[in-house]
């Protein structure tokens, strides 16, 4: 559906260059919820710009449904872009229309009649679910309303792709649930597909099924949801991670010496993460059973991505020592990631 191949993008400021996006080739599926990940100034917004040619790339091509962009005149430009729809983090609404008045906008000049607009226009609205504030201006809207206002507008060309350009960055955590549970049921039941660039694993966690994770203008690491996750092989892959579990915390607890944290003789901590999509077992309750072992557990993070659960438990074992080997290697041969965190068992 969309093509980027070889993409790089320099803009030129106070003599100096910078090279905002770097030979990034990606490919987007129809259909798909394709996340971009990245810090400030990583160069997400400059490369989602460059498929819709907001932004003209430097070097590479960009295809999307067919057709290179590059290639097209202006006329044929203006008539593609009109199939790729774009929300952004401000939602961009024009104060002095009615939300009725914002929606309607795009669809000026499109060879509908008044009539036919209007139906649409309460068509679009119903579908994002705010079809009673066709009358209100947007300053009396919550931001939430706002880009739902945004969404309606960004689909009355009927697109194939929406780009969404840090679209809940400016929404509390519930508003931010709520819009993109609207995302994924506009991409079911349109089947459009829909890029999402943002700062926040968690958003990428909700509904993307790829993210491509970008630093200094390169694209550093991509691929399913769920095995980015699982097994990110870059540093940054896995800052963005952490910002999503409290795994992480037992680091910090053992750095305070926290009382949580002291073992008695024989007792160890570990960290137990699913890394596979098949651990669907109750692990723990049969690791303690099998091996009588106790896990007491620290910590527990467990979401269900793509449909299979992610994250991980932090616990203290005790137990019989080889009762304990036994059943970590259990848990490994189950494929569940085990790491020994801090050993009471070395001192016995
Ligand atoms: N029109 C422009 N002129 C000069 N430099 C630009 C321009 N647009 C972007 N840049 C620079 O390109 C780099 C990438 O910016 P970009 O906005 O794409 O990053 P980003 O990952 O989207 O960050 P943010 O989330 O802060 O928008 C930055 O160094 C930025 O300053």
């Amino acid at each position: 559906m969309i093509e980027l191949t070889h993409i790089s993008k320099n803009f030129v400021s106070g003599g100096r260059t910078v090279h905002a996006v770097q030979d990034v080739s990606l490919s987007i599926g129809k259909g798909e919820i394709f996340g971009i990940i990245g810090f400030s100034g990583a160069g997400k917004s400059t490369l989602v710009r460059c498929i819709n040619l907001l932004e003209r790339p430097t070097s590479g091509s960009v295809t999307v449904d067919g057709k290179e962009m590059t290639a097209l005149s202006a006329r044929e430009l203006r008539q593609a872009r009109k199939k790729i729809g774009m929300i952004f983090q401000h939602f961009n609404l024009m104060p002095s229309r009615t939300v009725f008045g914002n929606v309607a906008y795009p669809l000026r000049g499109s060879g509908l009649s008044r009539e036919q607009i209007a139906d649409k226009v309460h068509r679009l609205l119903e579908l994002v679910g705010i079809g009673d504030k066709a009358e209100a201006y947007p300053k009396q809207l919550s931001g939430g309303q706002k880009q739902r206002v945004a969404i309606a507008r960004a689909l009355a060309n009927d697109p194939n792709v929406l780009l969404c350009d840090e679209a809940t960055s400016a929404l509390d955590p519930q508003t931010t649930k709520a819009i993109l549970r609207l995302l994924k049921n506009l991409n079911e039941k349109l089947g459009i597909t829909v890029v999402i660039i943002t700062h926040e694993m968690a958003v990428v966690k909700e509904i993307c099924d790829r993210v491509a994770v970008m630093e200094h203008g390169r694209v550093v690491e991509q691929g399913e949801v769920f095995n980015v996750f699982a097994d990110p092989r870059q540093e940054i892959t896995r800052s963005f991670i952490h910002t999503t579990s409290n795994l992480r915390k037992i680091e910090e607890l053992i750095e305070e010496d926290s009382p949580v944290v002291q073992l008695k003789p024989g007792e160890l901590i570990v960290r137990l993460s699913y890394i596979q999509r098949n651990v669907s077992e109750p692990l723990i309750s049969t690791v303690s059973r099998k091996f009588d072992i106790v896990l007491n557990i620290i910590f527990s993070d467990i979401a269900i991505v793509q449909n299979a659960p992610i994250g991980g438990t932090v616990a203290i074992i005790s137990g019989e020592r080889e009762q304990i080997t036994q059943a970590i290697a259990y848990l490994i041969e189950k494929n569940v990631g085990v790491e020994v965190i801090r050993d009471a068992r070395i001192s016995e």
